[in-house]
């Protein structure tokens, strides 16, 4: 009989790091020099068309050797056993990454091992749909509800969302799952750009970064704030006078401010109308983050790319805190996880606008947008996917814009596959682009 079964032979970890900070790209009010950078998974398998699983948790430099370590770490977990015996019960194989007796110790479920997690999960997540041939977000948008309810870890937040409750959100969008399906392939997803905003480009720059952002069809733009709040008017107005007043505009503190200089600093942009501000504040205060959706309406709180876990998105939720949910696909425990936030958001009616400041941020969080389009949420009203003008050219993949959407991938996966000369140029430290 013929083995149908794929072995996990091997996972490779790499420290791949861009040197983003050289041209600020990327830069903002709490982050001046980042330098792109993942630790990147591959599973090596025994599938006789040599498939493998890519995944990749984002870092910004130093600091990724420890996001490496933990996924080594992590790895004898799923060294050696097969890919079906995951994903006959991912929602075990998830409890399984996370349970482990003595590593949990490290979060539980944050930091620098659940980044390691989000690489890992995510990777065997990319390994299941491509020998399934098909891209993630339709690997999910073809589960059944109770599919997709068994992926789902509900421990924690069963006092917001139960898996009836799960159940329900699903099976209304089932029927006309099709239908949306058919939209998104013809329109795509909306999307919006932060390239033009980040902090450290001179003014001539974003200007033209603005234009040309408006001419390829974008319709909201985001502008990082925090640093100075008279730079912050300042460059609020340059974008203003370069995009109009029909265009959306977003601020984006990174967690710069204190509660209450928050809601001062907002008070004097409110002028600029800004659409969200996101992470006003430290991203684990819920209570801080309330307390400026209160101050600051109707302009929008916004905050999910430190959100440590659905815990805290709970929290969040729960408490009013926030009127943007930013899934990020590898900060917390990767799909799985993910499922779990979006569907707490379609109960507290919250719209989701994934993070994807950062290296294969774009290439992953569609998936998850489009996902939520055509199963969970079943709408895109309020809804936009960040997307950021770098390094896509890394990517097998790479993420399709046109006119300001982003456009179904079609290749089976998560996008998420690097190219092998990538790979090696960009290795930390021996990569040629750092020695
Ligand atoms: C350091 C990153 O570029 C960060 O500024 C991204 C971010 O906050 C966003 O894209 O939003
Ligand atoms: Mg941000």
């Amino acid at each position: 009989m013929e083995n149908t079964k794929t072995v996990i032979l091997d996972v490779v970890v790499k420290d791949i790091r861009f040197p983003t900070s050289r041209y600020l790209d990327g830069s903002d009010a709490m982050n001046p020099d980042p330098d792109y950078s993942a630790a990147y998974v591959i599973l090596k398998t025994d599938h006789r068309e040599g498939l493998e699983g890519h995944g990749l948790t984002f870092t910004i430099g130093r600091g990724n050797e420890l996001c490496v370590a933990a996924v080594h770490a992590l790895a004898p977990l799923i060294k050696g056993k097969t890919l079906e015996s995951f994903t006959k019960n991912m929602g075990a194989f998830w409890r399984m990454i996370t349970g482990d007796s003595q590593l949990r110790w490290l979060g539980p479920e944050k930091g620098i091992i659940h980044l390691a997690t989000g690489a890992v999960v995510n990777a065997v997540w990319d390994l299941y749909a491509k020998t399934e041939g098909k891209p993630l977000w339709k690997l999910l948008a073809d589960m059944d509800p109770e599919q997709l309810v068994s992926c789902i870890d509900f421990t924690y937040i069963t006092d917001a969302l139960t898996p009836k409750e799960a159940l329900e959100i699903l099976d209304k969008q089932e029927k006309s799952k099709k239908y949306r399906i058919e939209k998104l392939t013809k329109k795509g997803y909306p999307a919006y750009t932060t390239s033009a905003g980040w902090l450290g480009y001179p003014d001539g720059k974003m200007r033209n970064l603005c234009r040309e952002a408006k001419a390829a069809g974008f319709k909201h733009m985001k502008i990082k704030v925090g640093a100075d709040l008279q730079d912050d008017i300042r460059r609020a107005s340059i974008i203003r006078e370069e995009i109009g007043d029909d265009l959306k505009l977003m601020m984006d503190a990174n967690q710069k401010w204190d509660v209450d200089e928050a809601i001062s600093n907002m008070a004097a942009l409110r002028k600029f109308n800004p659409w969200w501000i996101e992470e006003p504040t430290s991203p684990d205060d819920i209570l801080g983050h309330a307390r400026i959706a209160r101050a600051v309406d109707p302009i929008k709180v916004a905050t999910g790319e430190h959100c440590q876990n659905r815990v805290v998105f709970k929290q969040l939720m729960q408490a009013n805190a926030i009127g943007i949910c930013q899934i990020d696909s590898c900060r917390v425990g990767g799909v799985n996880e993910i499922l779990a936030i979006l569907l707490m958001a379609a109960k507290f009616n919250v719209p989701v606008c994934p993070h994807a400041g950062g290296v294969g941020l774009c290439e992953y969080v569609q998936h998850l947008s489009m996902l939520d389009y055509i199963a969970i949420s079943g709408t895109m009203e309020d809804r936009i996917i960040e997307y950021v003008d770098h390094l896509h050219e890394h990517f097998y993949d790479p993420v399709v814009i046109k006119n300001g959407a982003y456009m179904p991938p079609e290749l089976p996966g998560y996008s998420i596959t690097m190219k092998e000369q990538s790979l090696i140029d960009y290795s930390f430290p021996d990569g040629k682009v750092w020695r």
